[in-house]
């Protein structure tokens, strides 16, 4: 388990972290999303040790990082997966950690058998595309097999099957009991794969909740209603307060406000034909959008 407690850091007036306060719970994927600069990578390096916090606290299994005598086999990192000298192979690169770390040396095999580099072994790093960069990354972050992994954007220049092989990998390795907390700039890329979200902007906590929640309370759901009486049906929908658009076509409207059931109720009660009748959920992205709307980093919206 990962506990956050008014942790904050400042860069001279800047605050990159603002008395964020989170848990991210053992066996459980846990994404961090944030819109770029919102503060998600050095919260990660406050956590591991890397940079000290201006305030507030961040443990790992109730220690500090520097607390743990062997860190490797507590927490395992993946922070920037290109910071691998490009003359090592992949095996001396991860033969150089375990020894570092007080890893036995077959573990080596082991992890990169496990990301899938085993017959990338002994190629040197430099010729790696991103995606084998973020799979080495990974294996290094796995060598000590630790209960945690913190994982900075894993799925990044990862291609679609390489994608799906990360998401199963982070759920397997929360279903064997581990806390995975996982940041990404991207809702999108953990709706599948987070059980919790914690989102932040500008350093500050916005949401901290079940990712199912996060989507039942966005406001982008709606139904699609289509009826050869739309402009009737709009009006009696109207009537009701609930706010309506057309979606296309003169037949379909985009009803908010209501689920489908109530809309079909309506409908009903005044002898309106309908012919379509669809909810649709309002997707995570739809719900981060709404969330960090005023959040998105000054310096990323100002004109060049
Ligand atoms: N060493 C530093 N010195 C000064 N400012 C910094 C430093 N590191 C980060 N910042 C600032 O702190 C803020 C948070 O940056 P951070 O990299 O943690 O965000 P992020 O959410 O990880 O963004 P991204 O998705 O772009 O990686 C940004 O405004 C950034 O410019």
């Amino acid at each position: 388990m990962i506990e956050v407690a008014e942790l904050s850091k400042s860069y001279g007036r800047a605050k990159a972290v603002d008395k964020l306060s989170f848990t991210a719970p053992s066996g459980r994927v846990t994404g961090f999303v944030g819109p770029n600069g919102a503060g998600k990578s050095t919260t990660m390096r406050m956590v591991l040790g890397l940079d000290r916090p201006s305030g507030g606290t961040a443990l790992i299994n109730g220690r500090r990082y520097r607390d743990f005598p062997v860190p490797l086999r507590e927490v395992g990192a993946l922070l920037d997966a290109g910071a691998v000298h490009p003359g090592m192979t992949a095996t001396a690169h991860l033969s150089w950690l375990a020894h570092a770390g007080g890893i036995p040396h077959r573990r080596v095999a082991e992890v990169l058998d496990t990301v899938g580099l085993a017959d990338a072994a002994h190629r040197k790093v430099k010729g790696f595309s991103l995606g084998m960069r973020q799979r080495l990354g990974l294996a290094g972050a796995l060598l000590g097999d630790p209960a945690t992994l913190i994982l900075d954007e894993p799925v990044n220049g990862l291609d679609p099957e390489g994608v799906r092989w990360m998401r199963t990998l982070m759920r397997g390795l929360a279903a064997e009991g581990r806390t995975v907390f996982v940041s990404s700039h991207l809702m999108s890329e953990l709706a599948d794969t987070a059980d919790r979200v914690v989102v932040i902007g500008r350093g500050r906590l916005i949401a901290d909740m079940a990712t199912e929640e996060l989507i039942r309370r966005g406001s982008g759901g709606h139904v699609r209603v289509a009826s050869p009486h739309a402009a009737l049906l709009a009006t009696l929908l109207t009537d009701a307060g609930l706010a309506v658009e057309q979606a296309g076509g003169d037949d379909a409207l985009t009803v908010r406000g209501a689920d489908a059931a109530q809309v079909g109720d309506l409908a009903a009660r005044y002898n309106v034909t309908l012919h379509e009748l669809t909810s649709h959920r309002a997707s995570l992205e739809d719900v981060f959008m709404e969330l960090t709307r005023d959040s998105a980093d000054h310096a990323f919206t100002r004109p060049a």
